[in-house]
């Protein structure tokens, strides 16, 4: 038996802490276990030191995950609890995501201070945010509105709708849910019109492969729909080598052994979009993201992705 509290590590941001206290609150409730068998250990990553640069331009996702990484393998902590969203598509050797918790809203949120939604805000608005994804989309929405990079927490960047440097902005559905900040939101974004970061509103834990026990432990927190949606939408960025240079969005639906994936691949500017949508049984889950990606990206062509780096 194991005598030692179980580590979990997380980013320190108010955000990790909640996923990582929601993980904890699940392993407790699956095992009869109380609050003593558990240490939560907050770590600082390179991602959240960096405040004034869009995330594309300083080496996108493996940021915020490569600090957990290295304390998974020298033992500093057992299971590191992820957003899925920002966690690379390719994982070191001897480390595993084996379990993703039930995926929350994967919706995108508007919050908005000149009018509740995108649609009417007036003519020439300024919208906040970095993500390249959200820039493209909302362009290819409105090609008269003006993105501005917006970073930071959602006080920050409350602070900054406030100083007017922007007329609204959009964050996370899944995040403001756990943060308990809903009541800011002014409207949800439809998937089909805004489909998500493909990962989007799933926690995802990682440990070290070689650890049985980890994983045993957590099999009875690993929702399997969400699983599948995961594995497929990862394929789908890997086939698309998700460059943080691309703005990429796609997710999948699971209705019983039944999963529907749609995505889309974007020009910066939302001028050019191509989409590609698949079916087809969970078990196929790798393939069907696979065949998207390669599909949408044969269909782009090569001169799409030039100038992306
Ligand atoms: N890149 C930051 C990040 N990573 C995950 C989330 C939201 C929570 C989630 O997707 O699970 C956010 C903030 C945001 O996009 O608003």
């Amino acid at each position: 038996m194991q005598t030692t509290a179980l580590k979990i590590g997380t980013r320190a941001s108010l955000l990790a802490m909640a996923q990582a206290t929601e993980t904890r609150d699940r392993l407790m409730a699956a095992h009869g276990l109380t609050e003593a068998a558990f240490e939560i250990v907050p770590l600082t990553t390179s991602g959240d030191q960096i405040q004034d640069k869009p995330l594309s331009e300083v080496g996108g996702k493996g940021l915020f995950t490569k600090e957990l990484q290295d304390a998974l393998f020298d033992g500093r902590i057992d299971i590191a609890v992820h957003s899925s969203k920002d966690m690379a598509t390719t994982l070191p050797e001897g480390l595993e995501v084996s379990t993703f918790l039930p995926r929350e809203d994967p919706r995108d949120a508007f919050i908005g201070r000149l009018a509740p939604s995108i649609a009417e805000l007036p003519q020439g608005a300024t919208v906040g945010s970095s993500s390249l994804r959200r820039q493209a989309l909302i362009k290819r929405m409105r090609p008269d509105l003006n993105v501005v990079i917006f970073r930071g927490n959602v006080q920050t960047r409350l602070r900054k709708l406030d100083e007017k440097i922007a007329d609204g902005t959009i964050l996370a559905h899944a995040g403001l849910r756990r943060l308990g900040l809903t009541e800011i939101i002014t409207d949800l974004m439809p998937l089909e019109k805004f489909p998500p970061a493909p990962g989007q509103g799933a926690i995802g834990i990682e440990h070290r492969s070689a650890d049985g026990w980890v994983k045993d432990l957590l099999a009875p927190i690993h929702h399997a729909p969400t699983g599948y949606a995961l594995v497929c939408e990862r394929a789908y960025l890997r086939a698309l080598d998700g460059s943080c240079r691309t703005p990429i969005a796609g997710h999948a639906i699971i209705d019983g052994d039944h999963l529907s994936f749609s995505g889309i691949i974007l020009s910066l500017d939302g001028s050019e979009a191509h989409e590609v949508r698949r079916e087809g049984h969970v078990a196929d889950a790798a393939r069907i993201g696979r065949e998207a990606g390669e599909d949408v990206r044969a269909r782009a062509g090569t001169r799409f992705f030039e100038g992306w780096g």
